[in-house]
């Protein structure tokens, strides 16, 4: 239904998806430009009427994701106080293990763990030359031991390496695809040749609780590249009507996704889908890991001009329903939004590491309920260990 705000030339809108569609990165690779044009036509249309799709035939060797697979599976397996030696809590770069139903989605604890890792370079932070959000990133990654985890480190390392040039190759599609200059994004982007970009190694254990979530209704920051580890379905995104969509694993693919930050820039052309986990059924464990492309800390988010018509085919489109409550304008990122966000979303890693700041953005009342038990968290971590 055309809402009061479409304009009266606008496209039919199309009808809304029930299904995740697939992209063929062998049209890119080909390096025919008729094969090219085809695929960015394609990724149009899903960029402005879903926001989520399968990637298959992409680069990324074979061998290199079935060793990340492996790895997420084993690193789970170890014994927790194997797990806790690389707690996120050490950390000022938010990287790390965090503990089963440590974080929260949308107010509810999400019942799995996980591993938040990045491209491992030394830090370089000087608290008398720069903000204090530089001190995030780059940093190093603590990592299991080499005998507990054979080859992880290098694995991946290798894997971020990999897929932050895809990611940065596919981003210029993006800008492509509607219709704006393929540099368009690189500008909110760390500079080709610096390391970068993060992966999350997820576990989803069964559970009991009745109504439990694997992760809540959320939408992402900017890009994300998602490998489904093993063959158990729970990824759902939501469509513009508010059903929620299954997102089965594929072999062989990436389910690739749009996030707040490029919604944002576009004037809301490009869509940040909600997407959420359900957990898996008694006696079965899900596993992923998403790879996130990092943007740059000092570039603030000032919206580009994207062509009108692009624009006016996006009017079609109507109302978009999501379980996600608008906390905070979804733009004005630069490094500070960031390291808010990262604190809010890891309070006792944001609270030992960035005190005056964590107060701030977590206001007195949630300052002084975490700081009261950051204590005792990190006592009963130390015994564990
Ligand atoms: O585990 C998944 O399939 C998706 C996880 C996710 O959406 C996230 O961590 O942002
Ligand atoms: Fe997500």
């Amino acid at each position: 239904m055309p809402s009061a705000t479409t304009p009266p030339y606008a496209a039919p809108s199309p009808p809304d998806f029930d299904s995740i569609p697939e992209l063929d990165w062998s049209l890119v690779a080909s390096g025919d430009p008729i094969d090219r044009k085809l695929f960015l036509s394609k990724l149009r249309n899903v960029l402005l009427h879903v926001g989520f799709m399968y990637l298959k035939n992409h680069p990324v060797p074979t061998e290199l994701v079935e060793r990340i697979k492996q790895h997420t599976v084993d690193v789970f397996n170890l014994p927790l106080e194997r797990k806790l030696k690389m707690d996120m809590i050490d950390s000022p770069h938010f990287y790390g293990y965090n503990r089963m139903a440590f974080e929260r989605t949308a107010g509810a604890p999400d019942i799995r763990e996980h591993i938040d890792l990045g491209p491992d370079s030394p830090s370089t932070y000087d608290p008398s030359s720069g903000p204090l959000y530089r001190k995030m990133r780059p940093g190093p990654n603590p990592w299991p031991d080499q005998e507990d985890a054979p080859g992880f480190k290098e694995d991946v390392k290798k894997y971020i390496a990999t897929l932050a040039p895809l990611s940065r190759e596919f981003i210029g599609l993006v800008a492509e695809a509607i219709g704006l200059p393929r540099e368009s994004f690189y500008q909110f982007l760390e500079a080709a040749d610096v390391p970068q970009g993060r992966i999350k190694m997820v576990h989803y254990p069964p559970t009991d609780t009745p109504n439990a979530q694997g992760v809540g209704p959320h939408k992402d920051g900017w890009l994300t590249f998602l490998l489904q580890v093993n063959d158990v379905p729970g990824l759902q995104v939501q469509n513009h009507s508010g059903k929620w969509v299954d997102v089965p694993p594929r072999d062989g693919t990436y389910v690739v996704n749009l996030g707040k930050g490029l919604q944002h820039l576009t004037h809301g052309v490009l869509l940040a889908t909600t997407h959420r986990v359900l957990p898996p059924p008694p006696g079965v464990h899900r596993y992923s890991c998403p790879f996130f492309q990092d943007v740059a800390l000092d570039v603030p988010w000032t919206p580009l001009d994207v062509p009108e018509e692009v624009r006016r085919e996006v009017g079609a489109r109507g109302e978009v329903v999501s379980d996600v409550k608008p906390l905070e304008p979804a733009g004005a990122s630069d490094g500070w939004q960031y390291l808010a966000n990262r604190i809010k979303s890891h309070p006792a890693t944001g609270l030992r590491h960035y005190p005056d700041f964590a107060r701030m953005v977590l206001g007195e009342e949630i300052f002084l309920k975490e700081s009261a038990t950051l204590d005792k968290l990190l006592a009963k971590r130390d015994a564990e260990i």
